[in-house]
């Protein structure tokens, strides 16, 4: 297959893309150097291995499908977000819930100039636009480090927990409980390969129009493949427990999660950047299909969550506003 992977790491202010040959591979340990593409299940894993460097503004615009989904309704999302709540209740954990925002393109949409708008908006995301023949199109700006490891030192993130930067609330004990369930999920994983790791948080820090709570846990692997594959989905897009929240997403959720949240990133020889995607969107040919989650706890109140899914979008859709 071909495609093409544009990126701007975080804190850099180049942007830098490739044609790529694109290839599936199986699990991500089997990644060699290139960008990753997974989806939220690990079901597809898309190996991208760059050819020529070029210029967004060099790729076939008209090369995007038109397909329309369903967006959620506020009521829908009440009833799947109450249901969500009565499995925190009874799990005594969390889920993440999901829904997919659309917008209309508006006319002469330019995704190269889009991109270029996203890059300058965003300078501490993992910023990206990818294609992949016949599969699609996706752009987004992730706050969320998965994995990032450079001669064997790791740095993994725990982030979950938000708030409007605009109007920043003291943080109360559900998003405490929130950013705790995926902290307490990374140690013990950590834990359970006998790594030693040195946690740090949680902190607050900033994602565009919103703020969150972060851990980092540093530690040595030879291994930082193997991490990322234990680690993913953590509780910061998934919930706990594990398989049953899985369960719950799989069965309650009305759309397939597609990229939005899975794996993206690049390794380099020793070097891997692995993200989560989030605050990503998929662009066909008319819509920019933004998809918008966030964690469910028995404490949660879903007006408020809706909110915060719609403040979330805003990480794109204010950038296609300006285009
Ligand atoms: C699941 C998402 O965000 C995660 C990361 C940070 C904060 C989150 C939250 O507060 O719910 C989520 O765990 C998303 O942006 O779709």
């Amino acid at each position: 297959m071909k495609g093409y992977f544009f990126y701007q790491d975080p804190g850099s202010s180049v942007t830098q893309g490739f044609s790529c040959r694109v290839k599936e591979i199986d699990n991500l340990e089997e990644m060699s150097d290139g960008f990753i593409v997974s989806t939220f299940n690990k079901e597809q894993l898309f190996l991208f291995q760059p050819e020529d460097q070029i210029d967004i503004h060099e790729v076939d615009q008209a090369d995007r499908g038109s397909f329309m989904v369903n967006a959620m309704s506020f009521d829908k999302y009440q009833q799947l977000a109450t249901e969500a709540m009565a499995f925190c209740k009874y799990h005594h954990g969390k889920v993440v819930l999901s829904r997919v925002k659309s917008a209309s393109l508006p006319k002469g949409f330019s995704l190269a100039d889009f991109f270029v708008n996203l890059c300058k908006k965003y300078n501490h995301s993992f910023n990206y636009c990818f294609s992949i023949e016949g599969v699609g199109t996706w752009v987004g700006a992730t706050p969320e480090v998965l994995v990032h490891s450079l001669s064997q030192q790791c740095t993994v993130y725990a982030l979950a927990g938000s708030r409007d930067v605009t109007n920043p609330f003291e943080w109360t004990k559900k998003e405490l409980a929130e950013q705790a369930f995926v902290s307490e999920n990374i140690s013990d994983i950590l834990k359970s390969v006998n790594l030693n790791f040195v946690m740090d948080g949680p902190e607050t820090v900033r994602a565009g129009n919103l703020e969150h709570l972060l851990t980092t846990f540093k530690f040595d692997s030879a291994n930082s493949l193997k991490v990322a594959d234990m680690l993913h989905p953590t509780p910061a897009v998934c919930g706990t427990p594990k398989k049953e929240a899985l369960q719950f997403i799989e069965e309650f959720e009305p759309h397939s999660r597609k990229f939005y949240a899975g794996v993206i990133g690049w390794k380099k020889g020793e070097e891997l950047s692995l993200f989560v995607n989030l605050r990503c969107a998929e662009v066909t040919a008319d819509e920019l299909r933004c998809y918008v989650g966030g964690g469910i706890t028995e404490k949660s109140n879903p007006e408020k969550e809706w909110e915060e899914t719609n403040i979330k979008s805003e990480t794109l859709l204010s950038v296609l506003k300006k285009n």
